[in-house]
């Protein structure tokens, strides 16, 4: 077995036997979703956007994940006093800037994440990508309007500029930390019809940086873990309904023989 791969179930196994807390402060669309995912996967998830208590929260978290989908400004206190104390505490902190580039609100809180809570992973679609790197792109709300191989650059640059891992998703997904680019190719279009998939991969981050400090294999092996599920999922869906069900299913089953099978190099 490849080296990557031995990273990839170490990991999994490591999530799996320590049931790593992620605390999300995340949007209302997708708070179950990703509690599913992160469950489904061995994880343990909160979800907790209280300004009187994200603090505490955080203290006792292994992994934060920032999102930006539904934004309001209480949130946005709780996401920068959550973040605060994650840095105090070297809690890593995965920073998903959903819709960003659509609004300027939202692109004003990106910024504010982006230098004062100087996020470990930064995962976002190719629109979004390019948009926190201050590209003008046609975003469509929370979708993609390119493809994941037009933010490569920028990618590399955002990372740079922010010492961070910046994961972009799509056909593609790449993962860099501004030398290095990996690429999964595992996945399927039916994901994107499906709300929280991105949102999903994002929180699958978090609980693999929590279990491991190397941020970009961590970043690389949730995004292969979504990948394959993805495709599972697919295989047996009839649309996006069973889609999102058989994608919780296949997060739960999947494991050395499974990977082995389907990771496509
Ligand atoms: N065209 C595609 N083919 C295969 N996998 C895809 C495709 N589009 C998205 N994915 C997968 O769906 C998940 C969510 O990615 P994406 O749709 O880019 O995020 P978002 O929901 O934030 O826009 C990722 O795991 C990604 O690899
Ligand atoms: C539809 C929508 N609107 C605000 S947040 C959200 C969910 C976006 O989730 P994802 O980026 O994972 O598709
Ligand atoms: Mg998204």
């Amino acid at each position: 077995m490849n080296a990557q791969l031995s990273s990839l179930i170490e990991d999994l196994d490591k999530v799996r036997k320590h049931s790593p807390l992620v605390h999300n402060i995340t949007n209302d669309v997708v708070m179950n979703n990703t509690a599913n995912a992160l469950l489904a996967i061995g994880a343990s998830p909160v979800m907790a956007h209280a300004i009187e208590e994200v603090e505490d929260m955080v203290s006792i978290a292994s992994a934060l994940v920032l999102n930006i989908g539904t934004l309001d400004s209480s949130k946005v206190k709780a996401m920068l006093l959550a973040a605060n104390k994650a840095k105090q505490l070297n809690t890593p902190i995965v920073f998903d800037p959903v819709g960003v580039g659509a609004t300027a609100y939202r692109n004003t809180v990106a910024e504010q994440i982006l230098q004062q809570c100087k996020p470990t992973i930064i995962r976002g679609n190719a629109s979004e990508i390019m948009a926190l790197a201050k590209v003008n792109t046609k975003t469509k709300g929370v979708d993609s309007t390119v493809s994941s191989d037009s933010a490569i650059d920028l990618a590399k640059q955002l990372a740079k500029s922010y010492a961070c891992v910046v994961v972009v998703s799509g056909e593609i997904d790449y993962i860099t930390d501004g030398k290095e680019i990996l690429e999964v190719k595992n996945g399927h279009t039916l994901m994107q019809r499906v709300t929280g998939m991105g949102c999903s991969a994002t929180a699958l981050i978090g609980a693999f940086v929590a279990v491991n400090n190397d941020v970009l294999k961590a970043a690389y092996n949730a995004m292969v873990v979504m990948g394959i599920a993805g495709e599972l999922a697919a295989a047996n869906a009839s649309g996006n309904g069973s889609m999102q069900v058989n994608f919780l299913d296949e997060l739960y089953k999947i494991d050395q023989a499974i990977i082995k099978m389907y990771f496509k190099a």
